[in-house]
């Protein structure tokens, strides 16, 4: 990219990478809201996405340990205190297991991780070094994703409860808060990266850090599905192999 954009023009293209890759494409997630999927594959996409939910504090953390200002800092801190809780029982990572304990998963092999794909677990890390490595505007940018969760979280939460009587309100109360905590969140990020993305080399990074961070939304479900669904599945945009 050899052109500034406007901040609009840039937002234009960030919307556009999640209309083409975020992780509501992806076949494990249109099983799951369709409820085409059975108790124990559900349990499967619970019980590995619970080590992304553990590590979004810990990625958080990085990226606070990152911001030299104390306004950056007071508005970020905000997403760790989201998922720890300010007390024990509280915050985004307890509800997730209230989610696995009513799948029927015991919390010690939950947390144990003994459980989990090692793809869900390479995926999870590489977030995590990424906002670590990488400078912070593409950090920050690298949580553009939520832009996006609303939508998809609507659509799972209400495909759930129409399609699974494994499932209620209560043990998907996860998904409640995250319909307001997503769009403040990614109203902020979004903001700071129209504001620092100042050259087309920083434009140019900040769309590739959503496209990675959609990578690693995309390639967790890529593991659930060929662990307990089914091989042989597309990725966008990658090679395409002619039949016969
Ligand atoms: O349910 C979803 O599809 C979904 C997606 C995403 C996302 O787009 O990264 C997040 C979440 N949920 C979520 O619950 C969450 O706490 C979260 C934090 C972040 C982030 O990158 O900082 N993404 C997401």
């Amino acid at each position: 990219m050899t052109t500034l954009l406007s901040p609009e023009e840039l937002e234009a293209r960030l919307r556009d990478v999640g209309t083409r890759r975020y992780h509501s494409l992806h076949p494990f997630h249109k099983l799951l809201h369709n409820g085409e999927l059975s108790f124990a594959q559900v349990q499967a996409w619970a019980l590995n996405r619970y080590y992304y939910q553990a590590m979004i504090p810990v990625k958080d953390s990085a990226i606070l340990a990152r911001m030299e200002e104390p306004e950056l800092r007071r508005v970020w801190r905000q997403r760790i205190v989201d998922h720890d809780g300010d007390h024990e029982g509280e915050g985004g990572i307890a509800r997730w297991l209230v989610l696995t304990d009513s799948l029927g998963l015991h919390r010690h092999y939950v947390t144990s991780l003994d459980g989990l794909l090692p793809a869900t677990k390479f995926a999870v890390d590489a977030y995590v070094h990424f906002v670590r490595e990488k400078s912070l505007l593409e950090a920050i940018a690298s949580s553009l994703t939520e832009m996006f969760s609303p939508g998809i979280i609507g659509e799972r939460v209400a495909g759930m409860l129409k399609n699974y009587d494994f499932v209620s309100r209560d043990t998907l109360a996860y998904f409640d808060k995250r319909l307001t905590q997503a769009p403040r969140d990614a109203d902020f990020a979004l903001d700071y990266v129209k504001q620092h993305a100042r050259t087309p080399e920083q434009q140019e990074q900040v769309i590739r850090a959503l496209e990675f961070k959609c990578n690693v939304l995309w390639v967790q479900l890529d593991a659930l599905y060929f662990a307990y669904v089914d091989p042989k599945m597309a990725y966008p945009g990658a090679f395409v192999p002619k039949e016969g």
